[in-house]
This record gives C-alpha cells, structure tokens and sequence, in this order.
C-alpha cells in the first residue's frame, strides 16, 4: 500500500520591493498523513493556501522558502523520477480542442508509456480502461471543444483532464477544484470515479473542493480543513462533525456540513466587527488541532477511536509503509519516438483546421494578384525605380507580420500544454522545439514562396533565372527570421494580448530602419545600431541590389526632375551597398538561427519551473 506523509510542512515567500520586502506566510506547520485507497477532501476558503499545499505535495513548488518533510512510501522523494509517478490534475483544463476523448488520452500514453515496456496492444488496452473507468466510452471519438468548438460538456472534459494524467497509473493523484464551474450532478460523478480510482488502484487520493454537496462531502473518506496558514481539522468526514461540536462549534440538523464547515472557517474582511470575531475563532481552531497533533498526531482519531483511524487513540501514529517506491511508472521513450508523436499530434490538428488553411491559401491568392497586376505596368524611365522599389518592399513587409502575428497565439497555447505535459515527464525540450519548429516552417515556406513567385512574373521583375532564385533566397531568410521573432515572443510572454502589442512594435522598429525611408547616412547618431540587427535592413539590400544590377533608365530631357540613369546609381543613393548580397543572406541567417537559438534557451531554461522538492 502507497502512503504520503508531510511533517511540519512551512512556506513563505517574500513580498513587496527590495525596500520594503515583508516575508508573506502561506502554510505554517502543517502535519498529515494519508494513505493508499484513502479519497481526502481539502476544504477552506479561497486564498487559505490549498493549492499551495498541493503545490507542495506534487513536489510543484517554485521559488519562496519551503521547509519540513514530505515522504512518498516512508522515503524522501526522487525530485527526477517522483514526477512521472505522480498526477496532478490542476484548475485549468489545457487540451487541445480538435482532438477527440480518445486521441487525448493515446497521445498522453503514447509520450509515457515506453514501447519497451507497452507492446501497442497493452497501450490500446490500457486506453480502454481509463475510457471505461471514466465513463468516456461513448464520448471517445468526439472533441474536445472550446467556447468556439462544440464538444464534451465541461464535467466530460474534466474527466478527460483526469484521464491524460491517470493513464500512467500513477502513485499519487492530486486533484485542483476539479468540480469547479461543474452542475451537481457532473460534480457527483466526477468525486464518485476519482473515489473508484483511490480504491481501484489503492493509491492516495486528495482533491480541493469548494463548497460540496452533503452527500459528495461524506464521498470522501477524509478531510483536511484549513483556515490560512494552517490545517484545523485532519480527519475522518464521519468524526469532523463532532470534533467541532466537542469545541462548541454545534451544526444545525439540517444544514449541508460542508456549508456549515466552511463558515465557521470563513474570515470574514468585509465587515470589521465580523472580522475581529472570525479572527479569533480561526485562532482557537488553530490552537485546538496544535495541541490535538501533538498530543495524538496528525489525524483525528474520533471521539472513541474511529474506525477510519489508522491506529487506537492514545499511540502515536506509526505507518506502515509499502513495497512501492517513488520510481517512475515508465521509462523513457526515444527522442525520435518523442519527436513523431509531437508531430502527428500537430499534422492531426492542422488537418482539422480548415479554416486557417483556406484563409492562407485565399491570403496567398489575393496579395499574388494584388501586388502582381498593380505593379505589372513596367516603364522604361525612372519612375520603374519607384515601381520595383515598392513591390519588393511590400513582399518584405508580407514575410514579416502576416508570418509573425498568426503564428504567436498558436505557439502560446502549444506552450502551456507543454509546460503540463513536460511537468510529468512526458517528452524532451529538443523535441518539442524541433516538432513544432517542423510544424510552421515549411508551411509558411510553401505559401509564401508560391505567393513570391507569383509577384516576381506579374510584377515583371528581371526575368534571369539566378536573380530569380536569389530573390527566393533572401526572402526565406527575412522569413525564418520573422518566424524567430514568433518563437522568441511566444517563448517570453503567455500573454496573447501583451503579444498581439509588443510583436508589432519590435517589427515596426525594424521597418524604419529598413534603409529606404530613412537613409543610413542620415540616421540620428546613437541609433544606427539598430540597422546592424535589422533583418528586413540585410533583406532590403540584398533584394535592391539584386533587381537594380544591370538596369539603365532613361532620364527626361527637363535636367530639373532628380533621375536615377541607372541601378548602379540607385543603390548609391540609398546607401545600401554596405554589405554583399551573399553577406545579407548570411547575416540573415545567423540572426534567424539566433532567434530559435534564444527561443529554445528561454523555453528550456528560463521557462523551466524551478521545483524545489523537500
Ligand atoms: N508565490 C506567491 N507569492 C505571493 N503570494 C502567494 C504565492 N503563492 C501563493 N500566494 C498567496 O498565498 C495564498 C494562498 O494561495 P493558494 O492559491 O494556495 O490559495 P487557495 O486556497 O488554493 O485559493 P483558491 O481556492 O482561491 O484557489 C493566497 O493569498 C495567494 O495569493
């Protein structure tokens, strides 16, 4: 039988700026002990520190001061290998909309389940039975959803989210409000398959849960009740009841216990009066569970020795520990194995996006025309310098945001799932990274060099196959580099709409300075750095250089209208003849390739949660 223990568990984090720092305490001293078949409640008010104390026994706590002992089977815990044993079913459901039940739950066991130790038919089999078990059978070939996507209905999907994680059959399982937001009936449901589990598989089981029904709240074998900081009640739901009316804390006949639980725990900060009271009373509790815990150890033991204790009253609680250990429930997969599974999961849910495919397709049709038949009339004087000086710097401006922009939201959901998925174990950084750098690059490739090559012939650039296809090149590295700045942007910020601001005003700053707006003789000192980073400034260059070379306009007999006679004379007066077309196209590359460089870097370590495991 699996146990897990924690022992005079104390977190606190520091608070406020450098001068004014206060040290904020969120759990102080918490002692409990649960085990294996055993279903626990968590029960208190919002900002108690319930999530944190789950935080702290999935081994999830980042940064701040941690202290105590938390034990797994009597033994400290493996921060390596602790996390593919455990699964931790957190607040917000991350799944992807247009998967279906049954994908979500495969492609979970796929990154986790070693083909060395699943042939496919165990893996099948064991998808069936975390179908079965949840209920989700009838359910696994429909989606998902979203608030957009009709699919399961929000108990469904919570039920899913528990799937992904139980598919292992993990040692622990740790649930976050799973029936918030959830009709009684769903709530019901949910609480009876999660207690199926605890017994089923004889594993420890402990969930948050806001205010339960009467007959959820006695589902539960246990309930641990906090009022901030602290743990009040460890103990048996038949025994808590009495334990409260032994402090004089009587519940009606009829009320709901949890109801009646929760406000005796509640602190009530809007009223003064009120809170002065509700403080106290919160004190008292406290002061009652301390000196029960150590008189008689972490868990109520009922007035006369429940029969859910786990020793007679008066002995200090000893366990008995079990054969299991804290070892992950599967090996590793290979990278290449990792790497596959990422990218049909991404080709499964390209191919169900339509949509984003026809609005590409109908963008790439619509500029090619656009641009193609408006800048199809070619003149012989020099206002074709105008002519070819817009068009090529209006396909820059598309390899830049329409390839940018799109592709940030997408990375962002990608990457909360990621941090989810790779918080269990499920697959290396390297092969997300390359999945889903494999996932955008050749499609935006595809279109943009259809959509090029339509420009170029309508648009009637020099027909010379080597310009031609120098015009290509340069155009793919303006395009990787835009694809880097998505990855990196996508990499630092979850938040879509902070994206959707900051994304365009770098890329702005890059188009000022991209060299024909504004000469590079003439831009104000301090600032000319910026054209030394400035990719759409290298794609600039190149692309005038190469179309320029070898043209010769006819200039009006009226010596009073400013004429370029020929390209030579054009790329001077613009200065773009710094660099080479062939250093361009390096440069761009070396800054594309640094691009993904800081994107993987921030992604693999500055993103990677920092656990601290006690
Ligand atoms: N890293 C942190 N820095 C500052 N305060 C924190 C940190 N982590 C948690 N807290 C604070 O600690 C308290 C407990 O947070 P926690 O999320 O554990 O509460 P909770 O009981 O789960 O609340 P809810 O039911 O609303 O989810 C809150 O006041 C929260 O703001």
């Amino acid at each position: 039988m699996s146990s897990l223990d924690f022992r005079n568990v104390s977190y606190s984090v520091t608070v406020g700026g450098k001068k004014n720092a206060v040290t904020k305490n969120i759990l102080t001293n918490l002692n409990g002990v649960i085990q294996g078949g055993e279903l626990v409640a968590l029960i208190g008010t919002s900002g108690v520190g319930k999530t944190t104390l789950l935080n702290v026994l999935a081994g999830r706590i980042e940064g701040g001061n941690l202290s105590g002992i938390v034990r797994f089977n009597g033994k400290k815990r493996n921060k390596k290998t602790f996390k593919r044993g455990v699964a931790y079913v957190v607040q917000d459901d991350l799944l992807f909309p247009t998967l279906t039940t049954r994908e979500t739950i495969e492609f979970a066991a796929d990154f986790r389940l070693s083909d060395k130790d699943f042939d496919p038919q165990q893996k099948s089999d064991r998808i069936d039975d975390v179908l079965k078990s949840l209920r989700l059978a009838k359910s696994s070939d429909t989606f998902i959803g979203s608030e957009t996507m009709k699919g399961l209905s929000g108990g469904e999907r919570k039920r899913v989210c528990i799937g992904v994680e139980i598919v292992t059959e993990p040692h622990l399982l740790l649930l976050d409000e799973p029936t918030s937001g959830l009709d009684s009936n769903s709530s019901e449901v949910i609480v009876n398959l999660v207690k199926e589990i605890a017994v089923n598989k004889n594993i420890p089981v402990i969930s948050s849960i806001h205010q339960p029904s009467s007959k959820i709240f006695y589902t539960f074998d246990k309930v641990i009740l906090m009022v901030p900081e602290s743990i009040v009640y460890f103990g048996s739901t038949e025994d808590v009841l009495d334990y409260f009316s032994l402090m004089g804390y009587e519940c009606p006949p009829n009320e709901n216990p949890a109801d009646f639980l929760v406000d005796v725990l509640t602190i009530d900060t809007e009223d003064t009066e009120n809170l002065q009271e509700s403080l106290a009373r919160a004190e008292n509790l406290r002061k009652n569970w301390s000196d029960y815990v150590s008189k008689n150890g972490p868990i109520y033991l009922g007035n006369n020795g429940s029969e859910n204790s786990l020793v007679s009253k008066g002995e200090q609680m000893e366990l008995e520990y079990g054969e299991l250990d804290d070892s992950p429930v599967s090996a590793k997969n290979s990278w290449f194995k990792e790497f596959n599974t990422l990218a049909k999961r991404a080709s499964i849910r390209q191919s169900r996006d339509p949509g984003t495919l026809i609005t590409m397709v109908g963008a790439t049709v619509f500029i090619a025309l656009l641009y193609g038949f408006t800048f199809f009339r070619r003149t012989k004087g020099f206002q074709a310098v105008q002519g070819r000086l817009g068009v090529l710097l209006l396909m820059a401006t598309q390899n830049v945001f329409p390839v940018t922009l799109p592709v940030i939201p997408v990375l962002i959901q990608e990457r909360a799932i990621m941090t989810r998925e790779r918080n269990v174990g499920s697959y290396r950084m390297s092969a997300f990274f390359a999945a889903i750098s494999f996932q955008f690059i050749p499609a935006t490739l595809v279109f943009n060099i259809i959509q090029l090559t339509a420009v170029y012939f309508l648009a009637r650039l020099q027909t010379n196959a080597r310009k031609f296809f120098i015009y290509i090149a340069v155009y793919i590295t303006t395009m990787l580099n835009s694809l880097g700045v998505a990855f990196v942007t996508a990499a630092s910020t979850s938040s879509v709409r902070g994206a959707a601001v900051w994304a365009p005003l770098f890329l702005t700053l890059y188009f000022v300075y991209n060299g024909t707006l504004l000469n590079s003789k003439a831009i104000t000192p301090g600032l000319s750095w910026i054209r030394y980073i400035d990719y759409i400034y290298y794609t600039v260059m190149a692309l005038l250089q190469n179309e320029m070379d070898g043209l010769v306009f006819e200039c009006p007999a009226d010596k009073s209208i400013a004429c370029y006679p020929d390209g030579a004379s054009v790329i001077a007066a613009y200065s773009l003849d710094a660099q080479t077309i062939a250093e361009c196209i390096a440069i761009n590359l070396a800054t594309a390739v640094g691009y993904f460089a800081l994107a993987y870097y921030i992604m693999r370590f500055r993103n990677k949660p920092k656990y601290i495991i006690i």
